[in-house]
């Protein structure tokens, strides 16, 4: 079954919404951008959540002592790194990670082999202006040369309700991951979410 994480959290609603809707993650943005949540917002939100949901908290380029203190404070399960974290700064993280790729090609999908201990890897769009959170595919055959086990298999990068099932068709993704496609004008949209959700469980 592939499970499903919805990121870029800003309200309560919305993430009891998801969960009620069948999420098993859900994603707190503490790097600069328009889905950004302060530590106390995210704490607040994270602590009326049952505890089988994984809360996970996007940073790029964070100092470990940054990842450490919030995933303490905010009772974080992971640290989803988008920046330019490398191998040796990921083995000395004392709360366990997911990293992130941008892909465009055979040997971006190569890099992900130098982070054997991430409990997570995955895969997003290179194409776009932001670390994340652009909303853009990337090409899915890829993946066909993925150097990791599917298990641990993160599929990110413009999955909407439209192209959830073919995403999950072509790369059996362990874990599917959204932000801008369950959002409307910029926002969370309850609607979307459940469409995404619903979608993902009647194909998986
Ligand atoms: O969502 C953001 O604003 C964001 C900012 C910085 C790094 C990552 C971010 N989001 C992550 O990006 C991918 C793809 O998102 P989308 O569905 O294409 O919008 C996903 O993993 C988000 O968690």
């Amino acid at each position: 079954m592939t499970h499903i994480k919805i990121c870029g959290i800003k309200h309560a609603t919305h993430a009891f919404e998801a969960v009620q809707a069948g999420a098993q993650f859900l994603g707190f943005v503490f790097a600069e951008s328009k889905r950004q949540v302060t530590i106390e917002k995210a704490k607040h939100i994270s602590s009326q959540l049952p505890t089988h949901v994984k809360k996970v908290g996007v940073f790029v380029n964070a100092s470990q002592e940054e990842l450490e203190h919030t995933a303490k404070t905010v009772g974080l399960d992971f640290v989803q790194l988008h920046g330019d974290e490398t191998p040796e700064f990921c083995k000395q993280l004392t709360v366990p990670y997911i990293k992130s790729f941008r892909v465009r090609n055979e040997s971006d999908l190569k890099l992900t082999r130098k982070y054997d201990d991430a409990d997570y890897l995955l895969l997003d769009s290179a194409t776009g202006p932001y670390h994340g959170g652009n909303g853009t595919t990337f090409d899915w055959r890829l993946v066909e040369q993925l150097p990791f086990k599917k298990d641990r298999f993160i599929l990110a990068g413009g999955l909407n309700q439209d192209n959830v099932k073919s995403a999950i068709d072509q790369t059996n993704p362990r874990v599917v991951d959204v932000s801008s496609g369950v959002e409307l004008e910029g926002q969370k949209n309850i609607n979307l979410i459940q469409s995404f959700i619903e979608t993902v469980k009647e194909n998986s």
